[in-house]
């Protein structure tokens, strides 16, 4: 649902139609997830990051905005955004009393991050109404991600529609995959009839992140193979070789794979069948069980990884004779096994591989995640050096000994300069 035109006043915004100026050197990137938008304000003349900001907890009783502005205080708002064109108008008025509005002719494009873009979109694409009723035609396959995608474009839109909105595609990095390794093996016409094929996701991520890891190591994207492993609360591994993505672990939606934060991940399509005939689930409790109640939380009660090496570490002394610390091992065992396979499984697909990279919350920030996923992996090449591992630093870097054959590398992800270069890119020809 829009905001109604008074919804929009009381929340501070009015909607205008001004064109980008002509040195227009920043864009809005938009990322819309579930119940949440995340966005940044960046210069592209200069790297710098006028602001940037999150609404939570949209459509709940109460929502939170935190909007952050690079010389300034930052500014929380609790008020309830019943929907993301709510939040989106309150998140246009921030940035407004901040002069930089979304009538700023500073302003080059809002870029908006857009799950899925099956296998139309594979370049950011500037939006109209065709390519609206194209992501619409999508939303069955990602209904978590694509109609919040969408109401922050419409609302970005009626806001100011003399201003390009750019699509990015997760799934766009992914098309590249051959045909074999998109295929599901089941009944061709089935399969095409229903467009039943891996997509991938986390796109963004894995292209920015594997072009940075070629570079760390002082070589041309072209002439690289790089697994990159995407470890946040979605997690996703990839095989890039010389520049191209050419298998991923993410499907025909952002279930299939590694395990999450509150996703399954890989299992048993039967699982479903057998919770269908012998539990009774229908399909709407089986994908809420898939998606929300399974991975690391339904292991454990925790999505949260800090949290899940917080109870390791209080082993014996968590107050329930260590049966708290037990289940979170394993937690941390199942989900560091599937890395384990999905990390075998791509040498294999890329017979040489010159760097494997960490990124997204877990990766870049776990050196207990990192270790246990390379451990033992000398065979393939693989060691961890663990000072380096243990170093903290937001700069990407080596943790790998010197002599390995197989660089393993932090690389800090960047979905938002990634959008709103692709975007910066696309407007200005
Ligand atoms: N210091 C840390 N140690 C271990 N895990 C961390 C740390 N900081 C963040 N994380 C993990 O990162 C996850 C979020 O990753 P992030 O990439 O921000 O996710 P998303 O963008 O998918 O919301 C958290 O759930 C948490 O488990
Ligand atoms: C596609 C996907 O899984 O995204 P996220 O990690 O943001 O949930
Ligand atoms: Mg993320």
């Amino acid at each position: 649902m829009t905001p109604q035109p008074e919804e929009r006043q009381q929340s501070g915004s009015t909607s205008t139609d001004r064109a980008p100026g002509p040195d227009a050197t920043r864009v809005l990137v938009l990322n819309s997830g579930s119940s949440s938008v995340k966005y940044q304000l960046i210069d592209m003349a200069d790297g710098s990051r006028p602001a940037a900001g999150i609404v939570e907890r949209i459509g709940e009783e109460s929502s939170l905005l935190r909007h952050v502005p690079q010389d300034g205080e930052p500014r929380e708002t609790v008020r309830r955004f019943a929907d993301h064109g709510e939040a989106l108008s309150a998140v246009a008025a921030e940035l407004a009393a901040d002069g930089a509005g979304l009538d700023s002719p500073r302003l080059a494009a809002i870029g908006h991050r857009v799950v899925h873009g099956g296998q139309r979109f594979t370049a950011p694409t500037v939006v109209d109404d065709e390519v609206l009723a194209e992501v619409e035609r999508l939303v069955p396959l990602a209904p978590l991600h694509n109609p919040a995608n969408l109401t922050g474009i419409r609302t970005a839109r009626e806001l100011n529609p003399a201003l390009p909105q750019v699509a990015v595609f997760d799934t766009a990095f992914h098309t590249s995959i051959p045909e074999h390794a998109a295929r599901y093996a089941i009944d061709v016409e089935t399969a095409d009839a229903h467009r039943v094929r891996r997509y991938g996701f986390h796109g963004t991520s894995h292209a920015y992140v594997s072009r940075r890891t070629a570079r760390l190591l002082g070589r041309d994207p072209a002439d690289v193979n790089v697994i990159v492993l995407h470890l946040g609360n979605g997690a996703s591994a990839s095989a890039v070789a010389g520049g191209r993505c050419v298998e991923t672990s993410m499907g025909l939606t952002p279930l299939e794979g590694l395990v999450m934060g509150t996703r399954s991940g890989d299992l048993d399509p039967a699982v479903i069948l057998h919770l269908h005939r012998v539990a009774g689930m229908d399909v709407d409790a089986v994908d809420e069980l898939l998606n929300k109640r399974s991975g690391l939380v339904g292991l454990c009660g925790d999505n949260d990884m800090r949290e899940i090496r917080r109870r390791i570490d209080a082993g014996e002394d968590d107050g329930h004779g260590g049966a708290d610390a037990r289940r979170a091992q394993l937690a941390f065992d199942v989900y560091v096994h599937r890395l384990r396979k999905y990390l075998g499984a791509y040498v294999a697909v890329l017979g040489r591989v010159d760097a494997v990279a960490f990124t997204a919350g877990v990766g870049e920030n776990s050196a207990e995640v990192r270790a246990a996923t390379v451990a033992g992996l000398e065979v393939l090449g693989l060691e961890i050096c663990p000072e380096r591992n243990a170093e903290r630093s937001r700069e990407a870097r080596l943790v790998s000994p010197e002599y390995a054959r197989t660089a393993v590398a932090v690389v800090p992800t960047d979905e938002e300069l990634e959008i709103a270069a692709q975007a910066y890119r696309l407007v200005n020809g």
